[in-house]
């Protein structure tokens, strides 16, 4: 059975002995082969589903490691921003030590199953009349005046534990990959792959690092374009951020990877949701299928070598977001059948 993040990688996360385990039995996801993906690139193409972790995205692997140190530190309250993830993973994993989650997101932008997890777990939320910068920049305050813990990724033990991600893929690969590709939003997921490649490479647990490519909506790409963007904006509403946090952070893992960070129109972003679900069976949110576009789009700009090994995590599950799914979905919608058999041999195309 497997025991949650902290018990399985206990030795390589900041927890000591009497650290109290909060797990939901989050991490070990599944890597998925994507055989459409690797055809049409010309590579071994792997997808690290972080959508199977108990709320729904891989921020459940730095809330355990956050959480449970909270609950140690005696805090009785963590605060945090969101764009919605980590506002329904610190909702739940605060709920579970006793701690009081305090949530500020913004107004309007965001997914509606991160709202229902938020609301069902008893967070308290603030919806702010701002953008996620806005909240991040509230928090930051908030912790420095309040006996509230700060759980939001600028906490550096949320990324210990969302480096764990990195070594299942070595575990499940026998050695890191060529390439990892992921979503850029507040850039914390960038900078905790690299840091775990790193431990593993060093560690010899892996033969090489990764070049690690990140990509940001067009509409929210102030690393690619290296500027605060004031008004960031795109469908992708989790990684709907103008100021990262990590910012720093990322750029190292960019350039000491010899990777890159680039961007991808909501377009391209949609588009491979869309077929990311129809070939491969894989149901993303919007912003975790940012990694399938950015393949495509280096397959396009003769970025990609072929034959090589590549991961792309797929951070969060569709179900998150159907609203922006069913908006865009090609789907026909059928008009309701009669409850006759031969009706609907010709309806479903049958007869
Ligand atoms: C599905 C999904 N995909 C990608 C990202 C970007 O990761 P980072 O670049 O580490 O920020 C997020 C981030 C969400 C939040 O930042 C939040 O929940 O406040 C996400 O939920």
């Amino acid at each position: 059975q497997w025991q949650g993040v902290i018990e399985e990688y206990r030795d390589r996360l900041p927890v000591s002995a009497d650290t109290p385990v909060v797990t939901l039995g989050e991490g070990g996801t599944p890597l998925v082969a994507a055989q459409w993906l690797s055809e049409q690139t010309g590579c071994e193409v792997w997808l690290k589903v972080e959508g199977n972790n108990p709320t729904g995205s891989f921020k459940d692997r730095g809330m355990t490691v956050a959480i449970s140190l909270a609950a140690q530190a005696g805090d009785k309250a963590v605060v945090c921003a969101s764009t919605g993830n980590t506002s329904a993973s610190a909702a739940a994993y605060a709920v579970r030590a006793g701690l009081v989650p305090l949530v500020l997101i913004p107004a309007g932008r965001i997914a509606k199953g991160k709202l229902a997890q938020a609301i069902v777990h008893g967070a308290r939320l603030v919806t702010i009349d701002g953008g996620f910068d806005d909240c991040l920049r509230i928090v930051r305050e908030l912790g420095k005046h309040y006996p509230v813990a700060l759980v939001n990724s600028v906490n550096p033990v949320r990324l210990e534990g969302q480096k764990t991600a990195a070594f299942e893929v070595c575990d499940a690969l026998g050695d890191a990959p060529d390439l990892h590709l992921l979503p850029v939003g507040n850039a914390g997921n960038i900078a905790a792959y690299w840091k775990g490649y790193q431990e593993y490479a060093k560690d010899k647990l892996a033969s090489k690092t990764p070049q690690m490519w990140g990509f940001q909506a067009e509409g929210a790409a102030p690393i690619v374009r290296g500027a605060i963007v004031e008004k960031p904006d795109t469908a992708a509403t989790a990684i709907r951020v103008g100021n990262p946090a990590s910012w720093t952070l990322a750029e190292a893992a960019r350039d000491e990877s010899g990777g890159r960070i680039e961007m991808v129109t909501d377009e391209q972003i949609l588009t491979a949701q869309r077929e990311l679900a129809a070939r491969e069976g894989v149901f993303v949110e919007p912003a975790s299928a940012a990694g399938v576009a950015g393949l495509l789009h280096a397959k396009a700009n003769g970025w990609l070598h072929g034959g090589s090994t590549v991961v792309i995590t797929v951070t969060g599950h569709g179900l998150k977001d159907i609203d922006t799914a069913l908006d865009h979905a090609k789907v026909d919608e059928s008009p309701v059948t009669p409850a006759d058999t031969d009706a609907v041999a010709r309806v479903a195309g049958l007869a």
